[in-house]
Parts: C-alpha cells; structure tokens; sequence
C-alpha cells in the first residue's frame, strides 16, 4: 500500500499525515459499522468517499459542468445542484453510463480524499478511516497504508440488506452480485474483518485489528532499535580495530 502516515513530501514543509486505514467491502457488508466503531472506540478520524462524492459536482465545480455536458440538464434538480437522485437512475441502471460518471468524478474525488488527510495531518491527530465502497475498484488503495476488507457471507448480507433496505431476497441477491465477490477483494486487502456474527463480535475483531496494528508497530520499532544497536556495534568495533592496526604499525 501506499506510504502514508510519512512527511508529505512536495510543499508538505514536513507535516505528517496521519496513518490511513481504507476500509472496504462489498454492500452491507458493515462498512459503516467498522467505520463508526474506530471512530468512537480508537478515536481516529473518519473520511466517507460517499460524501467526499457529492461534494466533487457541488454546482460551479468543474465537475458539475462535465456531468451537465455529458447527463445533459435533467440531472440538475430544483435548488441548482446535482439531483443525485436522477443522476442514480441513469447511472444504476447502466454499467456504460456509470463508468462515464466515474470517469469524471472518481479521479476529483481521489484529490479531495489526499486534500482532507493533508488537513487532518495538520491538526495532528494519529489516524484516520477513509470508507469507500468502491476503494479498490478505483484504486485507491495505493493511497492507504492498510485496506481492510468488510466481509460477510452473502447470505448474511442478503438478510441485512432485506431488513435494512426493504428489499426482496432476489434483488438483494442481484444487488450483492452485481458487486465485486468477498474473495476477490480479500485478495487485495490487508486485513480481513469478518462480519457474520454479533455486532459483539463486530467490536472484538475491531479491537484486535486496531491491537495487532499496534503490536506491529512495536515490533518494527523493536527490531530498528537492535538494527541501531548492531551497526553501531559493528561500527565501534571497526573503529577499535583501526586503532590497534595504526598502534602497532608504529
Ligand atoms: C450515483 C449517485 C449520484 C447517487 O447518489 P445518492 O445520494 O442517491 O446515493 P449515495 O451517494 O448515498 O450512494 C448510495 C450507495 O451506492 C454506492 N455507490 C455510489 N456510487 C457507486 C459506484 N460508482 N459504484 C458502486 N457503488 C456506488 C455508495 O457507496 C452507497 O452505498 C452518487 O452515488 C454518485 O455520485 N456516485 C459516483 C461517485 C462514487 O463512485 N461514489 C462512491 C464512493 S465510495
Ligand atoms: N454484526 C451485525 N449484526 C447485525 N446487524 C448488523 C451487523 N453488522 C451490520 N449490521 C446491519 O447490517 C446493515 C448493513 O451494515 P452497514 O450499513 O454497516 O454496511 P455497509 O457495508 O456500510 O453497507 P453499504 O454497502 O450499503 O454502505 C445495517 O443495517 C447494520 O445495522
């Protein structure tokens, strides 16, 4: 993954960004879940590509003249913004059509995402979750330092999504596999959060990611220490060695 959590480097003038987790999974896979616990339990700040998504065409934006271009002015509601509503019909309804959407939004939506993790650097705070649903299908991940994958059974996501969006089991299915599968994600990921039990045992696998992280980075710093300790070990006693060579040449 990328190497976030470093000095910013162009114009960054040495601010630090803060380590970024992406958090990822196919629909109603507890995304938002995962989301909301490290936010209330780690206290790491939360970024939602959904939300970064509507601000990319906020009217006046050039994004906003691209989609008018190309959707045409049906897709411009009431108040002068994007409908989102219209623009989903057209674009849910048509891969082609959707991929024209993506194509315009997705890379400004990338900018805004590294624009607020700088912002967030600057305030100091040590981590932040970056959720999007379609974080490896645009390919972000290079721009996390850990993708952690959201996976539950697709059976499980059917029956939460019935309850959750009123839907039918058929469509629930067809929305599920309309999507990328949990092992072609897992495949990418980092990190594998199951989510097929209790919201309970949700919070543990949540705590042992975020305890494991910590762990690991512990050890790294254990082994820089010895590394430290063994090429200045290595070095004195080059230096020493030195020294008895000069003495005895005299
Ligand atoms: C299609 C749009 C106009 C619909 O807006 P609306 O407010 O009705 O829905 P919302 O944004 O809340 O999305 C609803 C659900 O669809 C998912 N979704 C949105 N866009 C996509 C996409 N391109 N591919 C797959 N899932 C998507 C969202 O993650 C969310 O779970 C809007 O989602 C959009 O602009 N999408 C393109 C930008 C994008 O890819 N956003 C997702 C970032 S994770
Ligand atoms: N472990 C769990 N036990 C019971 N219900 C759960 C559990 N995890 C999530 N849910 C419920 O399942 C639904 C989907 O969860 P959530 O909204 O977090 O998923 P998501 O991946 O963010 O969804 P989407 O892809 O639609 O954005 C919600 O109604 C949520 O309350």
């Amino acid at each position: 993954m990328g190497g976030g959590g470093s000095s910013t480097g162009s114009g960054g003038g040495g601010r630090r960004r803060p380590l970024v987790i992406g958090v990822t999974g196919g629909i109603a896979s507890g995304k938002s879940m995962v989301t909301r616990l490290c936010q209330g339990r780690y206290g790491v700040s939360v970024l939602d590509a959904d939300i970064l998504g509507h601000r990319s065409y906020a009217k006046g934006t050039p994004c906003y003249r691209q989609l008018l271009k190309t959707f045409g002015e049906e897709i411009v509601g009431e108040d002068g913004q994007i409908n989102r509503r219209a623009l989903g019909r057209i674009v849910f309804s048509s891969p082609q059509e959707r991929n024209r959407l993506e194509g315009i939004v997705w890379p400004e939506i990338r900018r805004l995402m590294e624009e607020d993790l700088r912002a967030l650097g600057e305030t100091g705070i040590h981590a932040a979750v970056v959720e999007a649903a379609v974080m490896l299908e645009a390919g972000w991940e290079d721009a996390m330092d850990e993708v952690w994958v959201v996976a539950a059974e697709p059976e499980v996501a059917k029956t939460r999504l019935m309850s959750r969006n009123n839907l039918s089991a058929e469509d629930a299915l067809r929305r599920i596999e309309a999507q990328m599968t949990n092992q072609e994600r897992i495949e990418k990921a980092d990190r594998v959060i199951w989510n097929n039990g209790t919201v309970a045992d949700l919070e543990k696998e949540v705590e042992r990611a975020w305890e494991e992280r910590g762990t690991l980075r512990r050890r790294r710093a254990a082994l820089k220490a010895r590394w430290r300790i063994l090429t200045a070990g290595v070095g004195f006693a080059i230096l020493v060695s030195m020294l008895q060579l000069r003495f005895r040449m005299k």
